[in-house]
C-alpha cells in the first residue's frame, strides 16, 4: 500500500517556540514539516532543527527548504528545492542519502524534476492561496498529468479538509499545507480532519 502523504509548510512568520508547541501535538499524524523560513540564517535554521527535535520530531520527518547545507549539517530527511534552489541532479550526485523535493509549477517542471532524480514533486498553487494572492491558481488539469509522470505528486495551495478529496481523486500523493493548519483556531482539529478525508476520502 502507498502511504498518503500530509506534508505541513512552516510560514515563516510564527515563532519557532509557537511552531514547535504545535509540532509536539500534530508530529506523529504528519508525514513532514518543512522548515521554510526563508529569513533565517543558516545557524538559526539549524536552531530551529534542534528545537523540534527537543519536541520529539524525528529527523526522518523533518525538510530544509532550499538550505542543502543545513539539511546536510541537522541529518534531516531531505531538502525542498525550488526554482532559485541547487539542481536536483546535483544535490542527488553530492548528497546521495538526502530526501529531494523538487517545487514546480508546469508538467514540463515536473518532467524535469523526474529527470534529475527528484524524489518527489510539490506542485502548486493548486487552489486559491492567502501566500500567492497574485498568481491564479493552477487548477486540477496540470495536477492530473503530472500524476501520470511516476514520481509522487504532493498538491500545495489552498488545500483544505473540503477540496483534499478532489486533489486525492486527481491522483496525488498526498498535500501541503500551510495556512490550512498553522492559522487554524485548534491545529490538532485541523490535522485530524485533513487526516480524515486523506484516510476516508471525505471529510
Ligand atoms: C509554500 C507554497 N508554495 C506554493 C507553490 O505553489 O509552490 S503555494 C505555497 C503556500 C501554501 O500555503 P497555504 O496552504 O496556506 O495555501
Amino acid at each position: 500500500m502507498t502511504l498518503i502523504e500530509l506534508h505541513i509548510i512552516s510560514n515563516g512568520k510564527m515563532p519557532l517556540e509557537q511552531l514547535c508547541e504545535i509540532l509536539t501535538d500534530i508530529h506523529s499524524y504528519i508525514t513532514a514539516i518543512h522548515i521554510r523560513e526563508k529569513q533565517k540564517t543558516a545557524k538559526e535554521l539549524y536552531q530551529a532543527v534542534n528545537l523540534l527535535t527537543k519536541v520529539n520530531v524525528p529527523l526522518s520527518k523533518i525538510m530544509i527548504n532550499d538550505r542543502v547545507d543545513v539539511a546536510f549539517v541537522t541529518g534531516v530527511a531531505g531538502v525542498q528545492l525550488g526554482f532559485h534552489s541547487l539542481e536536483a541532479s546535483v544535490v542527488k550526485e553530492k548528497f546521495p542519502e538526502l530526501k529531494v523535493g523538487c517545487s514546480i509549477h508546469s508538467y514540463e517542471e515536473g518532467q524535469k524534476a523526474k529527470m534529475d532524480g527528484a524524489n518527489f514533486i510539490l506542485y502548486g498553487h493548486v487552489f486559491p492561496s492567502k501566500s500567492k494572492p497574485d498568481l491564479a491558481p493552477r487548477g486540477l488539469e496540470e495536477l492530473k498529468k503530472l500524476t501520470n509522470l511516476d514520481i509522487p505528486v504532493i498538491a500545495i495551495g489552498g488545500i483544505t479538509a473540503e477540496n483534499t478529496g478532489q486533489v486525492m481523486k486527481a491522483g496525488a500523493r498526498g498535500i501541503a499545507v500551510m495556512s490550512g493548519v498553522l492559522e487554524a483556531r485548534d491545529p490538532f482539529m485541523a490535522v485530524r480532519a485533513y487526516q480524515n478525508v486523506l484516510k476516508n476520502g471525505d471529510v
